[in-house]
Formats: structure tokens, sequence, C-alpha cells
């Protein structure tokens, strides 16, 4: 585990070190980011007191799809969330945030490196960003205290290690009903915005086997969104 003082975004620093064989496990800290990253290309406010960390997962034969580590990633920064004072506040929403409260605490970025996948957290610890179009949430602004930021990345790297163990030793099944089971209920009502722009409303139904999110519309059907951007309406 490294701490840095500033940098452009720490998912760019772990690529180039997974690029030179850094193993997985590594975690690098950035105290603010001048270049944060976003999913879809958008900005990611890195003002110093928040959490701007990356780490490295070197995929293994057998691994399940890569794309379910956003499971993994969302589950560990939730048992961390709790143990900060979330209790009874937090809920997952697919395909990777953390609300607390409903509003967004946190982002996570998955980015595939040459055989490894690059996982940023961004958690919003003391600042939360405003005039975005969604409402964001901190630990700060909810009344729960500022937590110190390498104290939280030392109980959010153990917590990753424990889930990622858990992927690989009982499979995508297994994670897939513990996110359920600290997802917003079935029957939430989400506005999603698929890759292709297009917006489908519906209630939230689940997830299917691959991990891709269930939408129940209004005649009934299901629709399946593989990627994309869910809102809570
Ligand atoms: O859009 C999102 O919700 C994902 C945001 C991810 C931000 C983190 S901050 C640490 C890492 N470095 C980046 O440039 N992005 C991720």
């Amino acid at each position: 585990m490294r701490t840095i003082k500033a940098t452009g975004s720490t998912n760019d620093d772990v690529a180039a070190l997974a690029r030179a064989g850094q193993p997985e496990g590594f975690w690098l800290r950035a105290e603010t980011q001048t270049g944060g990253r976003g999913r879809h290309g958008r900005a990611w406010q890195s003002p110093p007191g928040n959490l701007y960390a990356s780490t490295i997962v070197r995929l293994a034969p057998g691994d399940p799809s890569p794309a379910t580590l956003a499971m993994v990633a969302a589950l560990a920064l939730h048992q961390v969330a709790l143990a900060y004072g979330g209790e009874g506040r937090t809920a997952l929403k697919w395909p990777n945030d953390l609300l607390l409260d409903g509003a967004k605490l946190s982002g996570i970025l998955l980015e595939s490196c040459d055989g490894a996948i690059v996982i940023g957290f961004g958690v919003n610890l003391a600042h939360r960003p405003e005039g975005l179009d969604r409402t964001t949430a901190s630990f700060a602004a909810a009344g729960l205290g500022a937590p110190d930021p390498d104290a939280f990345l030392v109980d959010l790297a153990d917590a990753f290690a424990r889930w990622l163990g858990r992927w690989r030793n009982e499979g995508l099944a297994a994670i897939r009903r513990e996110w359920l089971a600290r997802a917003h209920p079935p029957g939430t009502p989400l506005r999603t915005t698929g890759p292709d722009g297009q917006v489908v409303d519906g209630l939230f139904e689940g997830l299917d086997e691959s991990g891709a999110l269930k939408l129940r519309l209004a005649d009934g059907s299901v629709h399946l969104l593989h990627a994309g951007d869910v809102f809570l309406i």
C-alpha cells in the first residue's frame, strides 16, 4: 500500500504498474487527483479529504466474469461503510454504487489492462461534489464525521481481499446473493440509461445469473440491462 500527495488518476498509475508486473493486492492512494475519472468518461472531483485509491486484480483461470468484480468492490465498500456508522442508512445500487440515505456516497471504476483489472475507489469522506445530475452524500455531511482516509483504506483493502476470496472460492451465485441482500428492495422505481442512450423506466426485479439488472416494465415484461446508468426515481 502506498500513499502519494497528488497524481492525475490513481487508476492510470496503477494500470502502468500492473503492466510493469506489480502483483495483485497492491493499493495506491492519492491525497488528491488532478484528472480523476468516473464512469462513462465523466470527471471525478478529487479535493483532499476524500479517498482516491486503486488496486489490481490478476485474473486467474476459472474466475467469474471480470465485470462482476464491480459487485465484489461494492460489497467491500458497503462493509466498511457500516463500520463507519452507515448501519441502516446504506444500500447498493447497480452496477457498483453505494448509497447513503439514498444519495451517491462513492464511485467505483473498473478498467481492464493486459489480463489484469484495475479497480479504483472514490469515496466521499469529508466532501461531496455539488452541481451534479444526482444527489451526493459524504460521511461528514451525513453527520458521521470524516473518516481518516488511510485508516479507511486499510479496512477497505482487508474487506476487499475477503470478498475477492469468496468470489473465487464460492463463485458468482454467492456474491450475487450477498449483493442483493444489501441492495434497495425489489419493486424500487428506477430510471435506466443504456449504452446507446436509451432511457427505460421500470421496477427493480433483481439481477440475472450473469449480474445483469432486471427491470419490470409497465407492460409486465422484463428488461435486462448489461451496462449503463441507474437512478432512483
Ligand atoms: O463514476 C463513478 O462512479 C466512478 C468514479 C471512480 C473514481 C475513482 S477515484 C480513484 C480512481 N481514480 C480515478 O481516476 N477514478 C477512480
